[in-house]
Order: structure tokens, then C-alpha cells, then sequence
């Protein structure tokens, strides 16, 4: 106890350091494990480069993206050894595919997003919503960790953190990831964050004409 707390009975923890964290052994993602980096404010974009050594594909981003997320879905691309996906949006007229794009195959050409991957490294390269009357047709899904550029979008949030037990996450490990996932200032949600799930069914709400479009 610090003298100013023995002499006054004052709580010592207002002049300690603030506590250690306590999760921080838990990895998340390369790009968020040692801290969310900052959004570069005036931030122009950059090209996404799969794995492969020899004849990457390349795809160019013309723009900052939104929404950047840690995401714990079964569908979207992780880089080895992580459990989450990191994940953005950006309008598919910023996206295009620059090199190499002969290697891309559509992973599931049934889901609501038809992910373009590289077919010799797996590298999910953009994902595209083509079913017009989804609520987020126009948004293409990209991983800019892909990219040599810094400024990104920060991720802001985790969704589908419940699912990374469909990939094999044993169950008693969520307390602990969902405790990492705070300390690191990324909610955690087990569908979208709160804003997003409300976009969606307000544009459902529009289409059945139980709010007015
Ligand atoms: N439990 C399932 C959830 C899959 C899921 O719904 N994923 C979301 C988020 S992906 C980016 O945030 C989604 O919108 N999927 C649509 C699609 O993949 O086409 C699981 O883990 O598989
Ligand atoms: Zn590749
Ligand atoms: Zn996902």
C-alpha cells in the first residue's frame, strides 16, 4: 500500500498501473494479437496478393474499406493456425482484379457470398454478393491483411464467435476468447454487431412492407 493510501485509507489501485491482461496468451489473429493498429485517416487503399510464390493473383482495392471485423464463421478464409477470419467490406466498383486472375475458382457458388480463391493457395481474394435483393449486394468482403499497405480500417468488432466451435474450438475456451476478444476492444457477437443486424432487417422490413421503403 502507498503512503498516501496508509495515511489517508485511500484505495492504492488508483496509482497502480493499470492490470495486466489477463488473456493476453490467447491468439486471435496475426493482425490483432498484439494490439488493433489504427485506421489511417485519409487512407486510399491498396492491392491484395494470395500466397503462392510464383504468380500471385492480385487485386486491386481503390479504397478504404468499412466494417473490418474478426470474424469466427466456418466460411470465411483464415490464415494458418488462427481460428478467426479478419474481414471488410468496400463497394465490388472499388475491386478489381489486376494479375493472375485465371487461378480464382468460386469456393461455393450457392452461398449468399461467392468467394473468389486463389485454387493453388486456398486465399479467399474478394468475396461478392450477386443476389440483388441481399441487404448487402454491392459490398464485396476482402481480407486486406492481404496487403503490404498500413491504414487499413481497424477491425471494430468480432461476429460469429460462437461458430469457431463448428470449426473444433472446444467449448470451455470461450470464456477465454470472449475475454481476449474485450480486451482487445472488439465485442464480441455470436451473428453481426448490433448496427449491422439492424441494417439487415430493416431492409427486410422494407421488402415485406413492414416499414415503409
Ligand atoms: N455458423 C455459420 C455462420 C456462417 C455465416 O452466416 N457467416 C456470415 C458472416 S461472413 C462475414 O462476416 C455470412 O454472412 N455468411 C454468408 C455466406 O457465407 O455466404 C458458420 O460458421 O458456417
Ligand atoms: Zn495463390
Ligand atoms: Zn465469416
Amino acid at each position: 500500500m502507498g503512503i498516501l493510501s496508509k495515511l489517508f485509507g485511500g484505495d492504492s489501485s488508483s496509482t497502480a498501473s493499470p492490470a495486466a491482461p489477463r488473456y493476453a496468451h490467447i491468439k486471435i489473429h496475426p493482425q490483432v494479437d498484439g494490439g488493433v493498429k489504427p485506421t489511417s485517416p485519409g487512407f486510399q487503399g491498396g492491392t491484395l496478393t494470395c500466397k503462392c510464390r510464383t504468380n500471385p493473383v492480385k487485386v486491386q482495392v481503390s479504397g478504404q474499406t468499412a466494417h473490418n471485423h474478426v470474424c469466427g464463421c466456418t466460411k470465411c478464409w483464415k490464415p494458418s493456425g488462427s481460428v478467426f477470419s479478419q474481414i471488410a467490406v468496400v463497394g465490388r466498383d472499388k475491386v478489381r482484379v489486376t494479375e493472375n486472375g485465371d487461378k480464382l475458382d468460386i469456393v461455393d457458388p450457392n452461398a449468399a457470398i461467392q468467394r473468389h480463391a486463389c485454387r493453388e493457395c486456398g486465399v479467399h481474394m474478394y468475396g461478392r454478393i450477386e443476389n440483388t435483393g441481399h441487404p448487402f449486394h454491392g459490398l464485396d468482403f476482402v481480407h486486406t491483411e492481404l496487403s503490404s499497405e498500413r491504414g487499413w480500417a481497424a477491425p471494430e468488432f468480432a461476429a460469429f464467435v460462437s461458430s469457431i466451435i463448428e470449426s473444433g474450438v472446444e467449448p470451455s475456451r470461450m470464456e477465454g476468447i470472449r475475454g481476449r476478444l474485450r480486451e482487445l476492444g472488439l465485442e464480441p457477437y455470436d451473428c453481426l454487431s448490433p448496427p449491422l443486424m439492424d441494417a439487415i432487417a430493416t431492409h427486410v422490413a422494407k421488402q415485406s412492407g413492414a416499414l415503409k421503403a
